[in-house]
C-alpha cells in the first residue's frame, strides 16, 4: 500500500515516523521550509525514552502524482483548505485517512470526496515540533484508532490497520469510528476549554475549590450535545474521561493551551465553536463551552 501523508508535524511526523519504522511505504507531502529541513535533516524524532533520525520519502506539491493508495492529512485544522489545494494532484485516487481532532472537518471532506472515499481516524498522542525542527512526543501516549465510515473502503481500512499492528504504538480498529471520534471531541472539547480558560494543567485545575466540579459540568455539556447529535457516550468512557480530566497531581493538558501560550494560531473555532454550533442547533445549553471560546476568540484577536 502507497501512503502519502500531509505533514510531518506532530501527529504526522510521529505516526508517519512508526510506520516508516515498521516496513511501510510512506511518502510526505510538506511545504518548502518543512521540506528542506527534512531533506537536509531527516525526520528527527524525541520520544520520552530515545532520540532516532530517519530519511524519509519526501515531495511538494509540484512533484506531486496521483499513486497513492491511502492519503493521511495531518494539518491543523485552520489549514485544511490549503492541504486541500496541495494535495489536489493526487486526490483524485485513494482513500482519505484525515487525524484531525474534532469532526467538522468530515463533513468537507464527504462533500468534496464522497463519503465512500474518508475513513476516519483519531490520534491520541501529545506531540509538538520544537525549535529545531524534531517532532517530539512528550508522554508515552500514542494511540492510533482508524474505521471505515461505508463499506467502499473497508478493505483498504483493515489492511491500513493491519500495518499500523506492526507498528510501535498502540493501535485500535473501531467498528464505529464517527462514535470514536465523538468520544474524543468532548474529551478535548472540554480538557481544551478548561485549560485554556485556566490557564493551568488538569492538576492545577484539581486543586481549585470549584475546579473538580467545573470540569465535570464542562464535561457534561459536551456530553449533552453529542447525545443531542446521536453519538453519546458510553457511561464506562465517560467515568474513564472524567477521571483523567480530574486527577489530583496530572500535568496533563490540551495541545491547544501549548498553542496559545507560545503565540500559536488556535483550533479553537474547529474544537470549541464547531461544538457549540452542534449544541445550539439541538437546543443543547452550552454557556461553558460557550465562556471557553469567547476566552479564545478574545485572546486571539489581541494579535
Ligand atoms: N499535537 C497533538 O498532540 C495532537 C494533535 N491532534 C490533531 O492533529 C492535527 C494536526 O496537529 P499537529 O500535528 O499537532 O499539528 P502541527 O502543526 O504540529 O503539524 C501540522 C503540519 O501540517 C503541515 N501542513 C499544513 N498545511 C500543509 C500543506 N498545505 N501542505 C503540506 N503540509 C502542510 C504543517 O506544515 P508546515 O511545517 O509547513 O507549517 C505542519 O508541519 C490537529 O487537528 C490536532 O488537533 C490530535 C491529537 C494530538
Ligand atoms: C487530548 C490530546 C492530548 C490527546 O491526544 C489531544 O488531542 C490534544 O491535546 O490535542
Amino acid at each position: 500500500m502507497k501512503i502519502l501523508i500531509l505533514g510531518a508535524g506532530g501527529v504526522g511526523g510521529y505516526f508517519g515516523a512508526r510506520l516508516i519504522q515498521a516496513g511501510a511505504d510512506v511518502t510526505y507531502l510538506l511545504r518548502d521550509k518543512r521540506h528542506q529541513i527534512i531533506q537536509s535533516e531527516g525526520l528527527v524524532v524525541e520520544t520520552p525514552n530515545e532520540t532516532f533520525t530517519l530519511h524519509p520519502k519526501s515531495v511538494t506539491r509540484d512533484q506531486l502524482k496521483p499513486e497513492y493508495d491511502l492519503i493521511v492529512l495531518a494539518p491543523k485544522a485552520y489549514d485544511l483548505d490549503d492541504a486541500l489545494d496541495s494535495v489536489s494532484a493526487a486526490s483524485s485516487r485513494g482513500v482519505i485517512l484525515p487525524v484531525l481532532n474534532g469532526l467538522s472537518h468530515i463533513a468537507k471532506l464527504d462533500e468534496k470526496f464522497g463519503r465512500a472515499r474518508v475513513m476516519g481516524g483519531v490520534a491520541h498522542i501529545a506531540a509538538t515540533v520544537t525549535s529545531s525542527g524534531s517532532v517530539k512526543q512528550l508522554t508515552e501516549l500514542h494511540a492510533l484508532t482508524v474505521g471505515h465510515r461505508d463499506p467502499a473502503h473497508e478493505a483498504l481500512a483493515r489492511e491500513f490497520s493491519a500495518l499500523c499492528q506492526q507498528a510501535a504504538f498502540d493501535h485500535t480498529y473501531s467498528e464505529n469510528i464517527e462514535q470514536s471520534l465523538w468520544d474524543k471531541w468532548v474529551f478535548l472539547a472540554t480538557l481544551a476549554g478548561m485549560t485554556t480558560l485556566c490557564r493551568g494543567h488538569v492538576g492545577k485545575i484539581s486543586d481549585a475549590p470549584w475546579g473538580k466540579e467545573t470540569m465535570t459540568s464542562f464535561y457534561a455539556e459536551s456530553c449533552a450535545i453529542a447525545q443531542a447529535n446521536g453519538f453519546p457516550t458510553k457511561e464506562s468512557a465517560q467515568q474513564k474521561a472524567l477521571a483523567m480530566l480530574t486527577k489530583s497531581g496530572s500535568s496533563f493538558a490540551a495541545s491547544m493551551l501549548r498553542d496559545l501560550t507560545q503565540g500559536h494560531q488556535t483550533e479553537h473555532e474547529h474544537i470549541l465553536g464547531a461544538m457549540i454550533d452542534y449544541g445550539v442547533k439541538k437546543g443543547v445549553p452550552c454557556p461553558l463551552l460557550k465562556a471557553a471560546h469567547t476566552h479564545m476568540v478574545v485572546e486571539q484577536n489581541k494579535g
